[in-house]
């Protein structure tokens, strides 16, 4: 038996994503995997990578739930694994939660959302992530099928906050309007951040860049020094 989204992730935990893309100094898969054990050392309570080499290595050579990704074609679409088969992918790689687009919009090969949701849950019973821009969405991706849905795309679709942290607005819409689990996902900076979107009603959250890109990292530093005023 597969276990649930809420049997793999305890409540109020972090899950670290782990991604690097192409042209990062830190775009290897056995780097991902590195930063992986790195954040199970720390206490994580899950990950989140992207694509079939990355999920493979990973789950390989952590034993923490591991939600997959597979990103293909244009980011300025649905790109966030688009397609049934992307799905089944990175299951068969090793993922223990399937996360995908969770828009309205149509998927490249013009089927819906929910025509993907049930030919994916035709063939798997692993647990899907819906990433979603707005509370309308989040409603529709949970009608469908979705077993947890996540605040990942606000601001990346041309709707919702597309604000400097986390949107907490949409946490707190979706947590009021869903009966399933909802993430925050998407420009948590800090613990205070995080904290924030609990109190919103997020079941746990997910932390990507502030964990594992050290360029922006350091980026904020040397930009907040060069405001430095003697
Ligand atoms: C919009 C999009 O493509 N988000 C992606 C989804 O997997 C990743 O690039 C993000 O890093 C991830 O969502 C975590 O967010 P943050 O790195 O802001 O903590």
């Amino acid at each position: 038996m597969t276990a649930t989204f809420t049997e793999q992730i305890p409540q109020h935990g972090l899950i670290v994503s782990c991604q690097a893309t192409t042209g990062s100094p830190l775009r290897e898969s056995m780097i991902m995997a590195l930063m992986a054990e790195s954040a199970e050392l720390g206490g994580a309570a899950g990950l989140r990578a992207n694509g079939t080499a990355d999920v493979a290595m990973i789950s390989s050579r952590v034993d923490l739930p591991l939600i997959g990704i597979n990103k293909l074609g244009d980011p300025a679409g649905v790109f966030i694994t688009p397609s049934v088969q992307a799905a089944l992918e990175i299951v068969d790689a090793g993922a223990t939660i399937i996360a995908l687009d969770g828009t309205q919009r149509p998927r490249p090969d013009g089927s819906s959302l929910a025509d993907q949701l049930a030919m994916i849950k035709a063939e798997t019973q692993v647990p899907i992530m819906a990433d979603v821009d707005t509370v309308e969405a989040g409603m529709a991706a949970r009608r469908a099928g979705a077993d947890v849905v996540a605040t990942t795309l606000s601001g990346y679709t041309g709707t919702g906050d597309g604000g400097p942290g986390p949107d907490l607005g949409l946490v707190t819409a979706l947590a009021a309007a869903v009966d399933c689990p909802v993430i925050a996902e998407g420009r948590i900076r800090d613990e205070s951040e995080a904290l924030a979107a609990l109190a919103a009603g997020a079941y746990a959250v997910v932390v990507g860049s502030a964990i594992t890109n050290p360029v922006l990292t350091t980026r904020r530093f040397v930009d907040r020094l060069g405001t430095f005023a003697s």
